[in-house]
């Protein structure tokens, strides 16, 4: 008989759904599996409004299936001209759950991003009374800067000076690839938590040029060396209640993905779970899975628990080869052709 392992239904704290047919495609794969998913809004143009981010919800919860009761957690995206009393009046009626920090420049979509965290720090201020999280993109951007020290730069120079002026600001490090940013958050306080992909916990900066260039693997921040990847495993399966799941799924059309300049993103929500059984069973962690995807998540931000369940057996899940987009067009799925370990039983 094959193992079999019934959890809280999962949450997922970073995904971005879209707009338009990509949102059509996409959302059923997060809705069937998860009860919330923190929604990115890096859309073009970015959703800075209470009013803006207020629409894009309608038309997630206008795409969704009939019968999946997801929730979307809407986030606003930063900029210098951000308007604090706009974001606060969002966050008091719930139509904003969390405020997202780009730097300018960091990464997809990025370029109305934040220029200095002294341009917001009105606004950061006002996030740190009324305990509104922020979350943040982690990585410097000046080119000079080698791309595989981005985040640990990011840690030493921008978020621990910002934790020193504002020590109650409640910050996700979103998307945490470095042992740097493992062992910073694991050594915090409890207003600091952070997220952690698939990829990152699966794949280390090989994995980008296996057998040929993969533009499948690349994502932001990119990969990294092997004694980073471990330092991540080990902090999801440490029991530390600050690390949650937060897959980073991206979608961008193959095009997209495989031309002469391709974009940053992996499209990975229908293998994720899988993927995290598949690393905390190789710990032998398995009885802290649950914690990192369904309890950990909830608690920082404040929400309950969902009182549902999923059931992931380890029995063979073939990953497809690619998704039509409903417009036409590809999205090759993170893994795809692969045949993973673990499969998801939905209802
Ligand atoms: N992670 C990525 O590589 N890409 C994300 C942006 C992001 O989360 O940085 C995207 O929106 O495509
Ligand atoms: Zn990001
Ligand atoms: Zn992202």
């Amino acid at each position: 008989m094959s193992v079999k392992l019934v959890i809280r239904r999962p949450d997922d704290w970073h995904l971005h759904l879209r707009d338009n047919e990509m949102l059509a495609t996409v959302l059923p794969y997060s809705s069937q599996i998860y009860g919330r998913a923190v929604v990115m809004p890096n859309l073009v143009p970015p959703l800075k409004t209470t009013s803006a981010i207020s629409d894009y919800r309608e038309r997630i919860l206008g795409s969704m299936p009939e019968n999946h009761h997801f929730q979307p957690l809407m986030t606003a995206y930063l900029s210098d001209d951000s308007d604090a009393k706009d974001l606060l009046s969002g966050y008091q009626s719930g139509v904003i759950k969390a405020v997202k920090l780009y730097p300018a420049h960091a990464t997809t979509n990025s370029a109305h991003g934040v220029s200095s965290v002294d341009a917001v720090m009105p606004v950061l201020e006002m996030m740190q009374k009324e305990r509104i999280p922020l979350l943040i993109h982690g990585e410097v951007t000046d080119s000079h800067i080698d791309v595989f020290d981005r985040e640990a730069r990011f840690i030493e120079t921008i978020l621990v000076p910002l934790l020193n002026r504002l020590p109650e600001l409640k910050v996700v490090l979103e998307h945490a690839t470095t042992k740097e940013a493992a062992e910073f958050v694991l050594n915090g306080k409890d207003n600091l938590a952070a997220t952690i992909t698939p990829q990152h916990l699966l794949l280390n900066r090989n994995a980008l040029f296996q057998g040929g260039l993969r533009p499948h693997n690349y994502c932001l921040p990119i990969l990294k060396r092997e004694i980073h990847r471990q330092a991540l495993v080990k902090a999801v399966t440490s029991g530390s209640s600050r690390f949650f799941l937060g897959t980073d799924s991206a979608p961008h059309e193959q095009g997209k993905k495989e031309g002469a300049c391709g974009c940053a993103g992996a499209f990975n929500v229908i293998t994720a779970l899988s993927i995290y059984a598949h690393i905390f069973e190789q710990e032998n962690a398995l009885d802290k899975l649950e914690a990192f995807t369904s309890l950990n998540g909830p608690r920082f931000y404040g929400l309950p628990t969902n009182t549902e369940t999923i059931t992931l057996i380890k029995q063979p899940m073939f990953v497809p080869e690619s998704i039509e987009v409903v417009s036409g067009g590809k999205l090759i799925p993170f893994l795809a052709g692969e045949l993973l370990e673990w499969s998801i039983v939905t209802d």
